[in-house]
């Protein structure tokens, strides 16, 4: 079981003199839906302010304007929900061409549990073969039908809530909330993927390891918080950073960047835009501190 500390913000790499946008990897988010634009604004806005160098969004067409005014520098793909009736090859195949482009996702941020995001899910599962963070109505739809675990690889990471892990393994809350450890590791071993089991003390359940997080605020305890996390994972593997590094480092910075937003806001008043705006301070703190 293992513990980061500052000293781990080492792991952050210097950006590379001669790079260009195409040498920090291309983030595709696959969220949002009617209503629930801010939960894709918030994990592009992450996977950039974390090092991405491309990020693309692939929402419903009602979020095209809102998520372009929010964030200009994501490209945005969208869909018609209806197509997953009327056009279900030709969504799939505007997928298929999102994901050979990608080299990392994020899948599940206020997608909703419609029909059309049960079939986004299920065909997204099948063919991606990049390192893949799955979070909130993702993970619902696969809670709802268990037989999408045949799908997981050991490029996936889930970053369920304490919620979202009850339904997952249909335990009561108060009962993973009594040993978290356990019920992270358990699930990881059995399928071979990486758990990170969100809380105030979050569990990572990684391939070599196990680590508990302990950073972060009950600031953070507000609505948005999560979606920022995948973007931050989803920024340390375009760092070039691996497998359960990438994925302990984001949480931890994850919870450092909301303790200095806690500390500037108070600790009521955040928002997890807030959480985003300390990213970079936080990834400066390795040079401030002497790490590197
Ligand atoms: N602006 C947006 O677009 C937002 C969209 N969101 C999306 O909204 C959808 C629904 O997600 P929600 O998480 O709000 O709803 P859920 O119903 O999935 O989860 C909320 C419930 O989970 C339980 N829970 C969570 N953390 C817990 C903990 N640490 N200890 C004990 N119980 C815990 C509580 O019972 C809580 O009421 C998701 O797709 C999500 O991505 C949210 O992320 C909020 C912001
Ligand atoms: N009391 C707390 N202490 C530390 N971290 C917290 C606390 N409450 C929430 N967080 C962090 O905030 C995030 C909340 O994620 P989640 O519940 O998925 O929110 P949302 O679905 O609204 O985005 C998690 O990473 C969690 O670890």
């Amino acid at each position: 079981m293992r513990i980061l500390d500052e000293t781990a913000l080492k792991y952050i790499p210097d950006r590379i003199e001669d790079a260009n946008k195409g040498s920090y990897g291309h983030v595709l988010v696959i969220a949002g839906s009617n209503g629930m634009s801010g939960a894709a604004f918030l994990s592009s806005m992450a996977a950039y302010r974390s090092g991405a160098g491309l990020v693309r969004i692939l929402t419903v067409s009602k979020n095209r304007t809102i998520l372009q005014t929010l964030l200009p520098e994501a490209i945005i793909t969208t869909y018609d929900e209806r197509e997953a009736f009327e056009s279900k090859d030709c969504l799939l195949s505007k997928i298929k061409q999102c994901l050979d482009w990608a080299s990392v996702v994020v899948l599940g941020p206020g997608l909703s549990t419609e029909y059309y995001s049960k079939i986004i899910v299920e065909y997204v599962l099948s063919e991606c073969y990049v390192p893949m963070i799955i979070d909130a109505d993702a993970l619902n739809i696969i809670a709802y039908d268990n037989s999408l675990t045949k799908y997981y690889t050991d490029n996936i990471i889930i970053t369920p809530h304490i919620g979202e892990m009850s339904r997952l393994i249909n335990i009561p809350i108060e009962d993973i909330l009594a040993d978290t450890q356990k019920y992270a590791k358990e699930y990881a071993n059995k399928y071979g993927i990486t758990v990170v089991l969100k809380s105030h003390r979050s569990v990572i359940a990684a391939k070599e390891d196990t680590f508990i997080n302990e950073s972060g605020t009950p600031a953070m305890a507000k609505a948005g918080s999560g979606d920022v996390l995948c973007g931050i994972i989803a920024g340390m593997f375009c760092l070039g950073i691996e497998d359960d590094l990438a994925v302990a480092l984001g949480v931890y910075i994850h919870g450092l960047a909301g303790n200095l937003a806690g500390q500037k806001q108070g600790e009521h008043s955040i928002i997890a835009r807030d959480i985003l705006d300390n990213i970079g301070e936080v990834l400066n703190r390795r040079k401030r501190n002497g790490l590197i």
